[in-house]
Formats: C-alpha cells, structure tokens, sequence
C-alpha cells in the first residue's frame, strides 16, 4: 500500500476512494481498522472512522490506530479526509487529530484544504464557498451536529489547535506547483506549520497535489487527493468500474437520516416520482412507537424503490432537538436505520442506499461490513460500492451532494428497483 488515508466519516471516506479510484488508483475502503492486513495489490487504503462528531481525546485515540495499521502496510504518505464544509466544533475534531497525526509522523507542514470544486466547494482567501455562499450563509450553518457560523478557515482551524495557521492564498496556487510548494516552505519557516491552502479548481488541486509529493500529511475533502495518485505514478482512466457490477433485480431499498438541504430535495423528487416512502417521526422513535421490524416489513413489501426518511426542515430538528435531546434523538434515529438495514437485508434486500454521514455510518456497522470495493460514480463525490464476498451493493451518500433523482438514479445504476 502506498497512500494510507483515514476519512472521519463513511460517506466521506467511500467520496475519497471515488476520487483516488478515477486516479488510477486500486482502493480499498475499510469500515473500520481491519484486523488483519491488507491485499497485496491495494495501492490506497481509505480507513473509514466515525469520528468526526465523537470526543476530540476518542478522535485522536482511533486516528492513530488507524495510522498504525496504515504505517504497518508500507504507506509512504497520509491523508486525512474530513468533510469539503470543514465540518467540526471549536473542540476539533479537525484540529486536534491533524496535531496527533501530525506528531507521530515527525511534524513539518501540513496542508488543509476542503475544496471540492464539483459540488461547489471551493476556498478562496482563506474563505470556504459553498457555490457562491460564505458557508456561514450555507445551509451548514443549521448543521444538527456541526453548525459552521464562520466562513474564515483560518479562524475556523486557530480555534481547534495551539498550532499556528498560515495561510498559501490563490496568488501562488494559481503560478503553480513550485510557487505553491515555496508558499508552504515560506508559512512553515515563520512558524506556521498548519498552512489552508485555496483552490477554486480541479486544475488547483491537482498542482497542489503536484507541490507536495514528499508531505507525510496532507488533509482536506476528496478535492485534494486529485493530483496525489500521479505521484504514485497512477493514470486516470484505468479499470471499467462498471463492469460485472449491477445486480440486476435485487432488491433496492433507501434509508435517507440526512437533514441537509440536498436530501430534502431528493426526498421531495422521489415522493413526486411517484415512489413510496415512509416518514420515519422523531416522536415515534423516541416514544417507541416504530421498530426496525415494521419499518423493514414496510419496505420490502413496496415496489420500486422505497425510501424511509426522517429528513425535516431544520426548524423541526431544532424541535426535536430541544424535547428529546440532541444526541438521544440522533442516536436513536440513527439506530433505528442501522437496525432497520440489518433486518431489511437479512430478510433479502440486496441494494441499501443511505444518505447522511452518521446514518450511513451506523447502517455499516450494524451490517457488518468490514470492507467495500469501488464501483462505478453514481454522482460527484458518490460511487456505488460493492461489499467485499457478500451479494451486497451500497451507495453512502454524503448529505449534500447528489442530483434529485439520486436514489433512483443509484438504483438503476447497481441494478436494482424493479423499474
Ligand atoms: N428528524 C430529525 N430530528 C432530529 N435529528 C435528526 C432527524 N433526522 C435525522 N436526525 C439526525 O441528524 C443527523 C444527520 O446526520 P447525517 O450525517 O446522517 O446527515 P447529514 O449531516 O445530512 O449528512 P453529512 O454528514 O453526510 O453531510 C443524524 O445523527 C440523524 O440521526
Ligand atoms: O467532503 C464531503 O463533503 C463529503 O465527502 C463528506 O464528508 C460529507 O459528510
């Protein structure tokens, strides 16, 4: 293994190993730190966490086991994915694992940098867009769990670390790969090891990649792995990854616990498609009135592709919030999807689409899944997966991104949903 990478969360590890995948690369995501190592021919291992909303210590603890088994496969370099909305508190969690991470790999400068240009996610003077919004004027600032109220990264970064935060501004990345390299050297030698980077486009992010072939640590969203498979000496464009992927007739069910904007949008689009769907309630789940055995007889006995969502406007979790708690009610919520796949599937769903990071997080985890292989993009930042030795196909989409269609779409695209 060459690029050792660990992403905080599982829909954003599965957006990494899209990305290092169209680089050329033969990824593997791990669910989890595997117990045992890995194939000989996996050229980028993405071990995926859930810790991106966890305590910062527990955080640290599971990032650097992760990189102890990265390390023991022969990586040569790390990266560590968070979300292209820089999603975290002022406790961390981006901060304080970059510092442990950065500590075990013997220090130097380290770059962040979330952009991911394709969903609109771009950095520019040390400010995160998301399209042609501040991200505190994004949808992320009523985050149930993040909520990002300052655009500035820097602020953003200087607030979760005792490193200095410099700064390498779309100036030298536009001159290129040298002139960024230098900038990074230049924020490092003045005492500021911990450099956001901008990029506001693909042909940034892979001069970026170009600049630090040698950096142990690089951090940012999928966007920044873009020109690292090139060092590698990886060419995009080599397996067909849709080849002997669909399973054509199984059965397709969606397992939506994502409250971001973009959800809500495809959760409208799918009930206006005319596909059955089923409102998972805060109340019921909190006063015991839905169970994973009802919700999965429900959804095996529609056709097409039925969806269960618990997707409200952010008022309403707010509400929720308030009367049960934040983390009771997300927990339970997300339990109940988790317990709801693991039935659905033992009584013969073959496709799960899950949409939200900590839902598709514990949807994995309660299946099982100890390691998925990348099949072909469903949308930007989205691949279909394929469970490794199991009948099973997977699609974890991040909570922004993907078009309104999307669950049919990744139905249709890993041959299910009897269309
Ligand atoms: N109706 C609701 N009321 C309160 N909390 C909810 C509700 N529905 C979902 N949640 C919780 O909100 C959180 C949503 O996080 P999740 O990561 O799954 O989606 P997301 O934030 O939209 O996606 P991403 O992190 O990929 O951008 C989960 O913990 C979920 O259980
Ligand atoms: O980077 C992103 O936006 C996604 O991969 C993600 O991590 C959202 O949870």
């Amino acid at each position: 293994m060459k690029l050792g990478c660990i992403g905080d969360d599982f829909t954003g590890s599965s957006d990494l190993a899209n990305t290092l995948a169209r680089g050329g690369m033969r990824v593997v995501q791990y669910c989890g730190i595997p117990a045992g190592p890995a194939g000989d021919d996996v050229e980028a291992g993405v071990v995926a966490l859930k810790s991106r909303t966890i305590a910062p210590e527990e955080a640290v603890r599971q990032s650097l086991a992760a990189l102890d088994w990265l390390r023991a496969q022969g990586c040569t370099q790390f990266l560590f994915k968070y979300c292209s909305t820089f999603d975290s508190t002022d406790r961390g969690n981006i901060g304080p694992v970059a510092e442990a991470l950065s500590d075990a790999l013997g220090g130097g400068p380290v770059v962040f940098c979330p952009a991911f240009p394709a969903t609109g996610r771009t950095v520019y003077q040390g400010h995160l867009f998301v399209g042609d919004r501040l991200l505190s004027e994004s949808g992320m600032k009523n985050h149930p769990l993040t909520p990002m109220r300052d655009a500035d990264l820097r602020r953003v970064l200087a607030r979760q670390t005792s490193r200095h935060v410099g700064h390498v501004a779309m100036a030298d990345v536009a001159a290129g790969a040298d002139a960024i390299a230098e900038a990074i050297s230049r924020e490092n030698d003045e005492g500021r090891p911990f450099v956001i980077v901008d990029a506001i486009s693909e042909r940034d992010l892979v001069e970026i990649g170009r600049a630090i072939p040698d950096m142990k640590l690089v951090t940012g969203g999928s966007g920044i792995a873009m020109g690292l498979p090139a060092n590698f000496g990886c060419r995009a464009g080599g397996a067909d990854r849709a080849s002997g992927f669909a399973r054509p007739g199984a059965r397709a069910i969606a397992l939506a616990g994502s409250v971001s904007r973009a959800t809500r949008g495809q959760v409208r689009a799918h009930v206006a498609a005319g596909q059955p769907a089923f409102e998972v309630r805060a109340s019921d789940v909190m006063e015991g009135r839905l169970d994973p055995e009802t919700l999965s007889d429900w959804l095996l006995a529609q056709p097409g592709v039925p969806l269960a969502y618990s997707s409200v406007e952010p008022e309403r979790v707010a509400e929720n919030q308030e009367r049960y708690g934040k983390e009771a009610v997300a927990g339970a919520i997300e339990n109940l999807f988790a317990e709801t796949a693991s039935v659905a599937v033992a009584r013969g769903a073959g496709i799960v689409i899950c949409a939200g990071g900590e839902t598709s997080g514990a949807v994995v985890s309660a299946l099982g899944i100890e390691a998925l292989e990348i099949g072909p993009e469903i949308d930007p930042g989205v691949p279909a997966l394929k469970v490794g030795g199991r009948e099973l196909r997977l699609a974890l989409k991040s909570g922004n991104f993907g078009a309104p269609d999307f669950f049919l779409k990744a139905a249709r695209i890993m041959g299910g949903g009897d269309e």
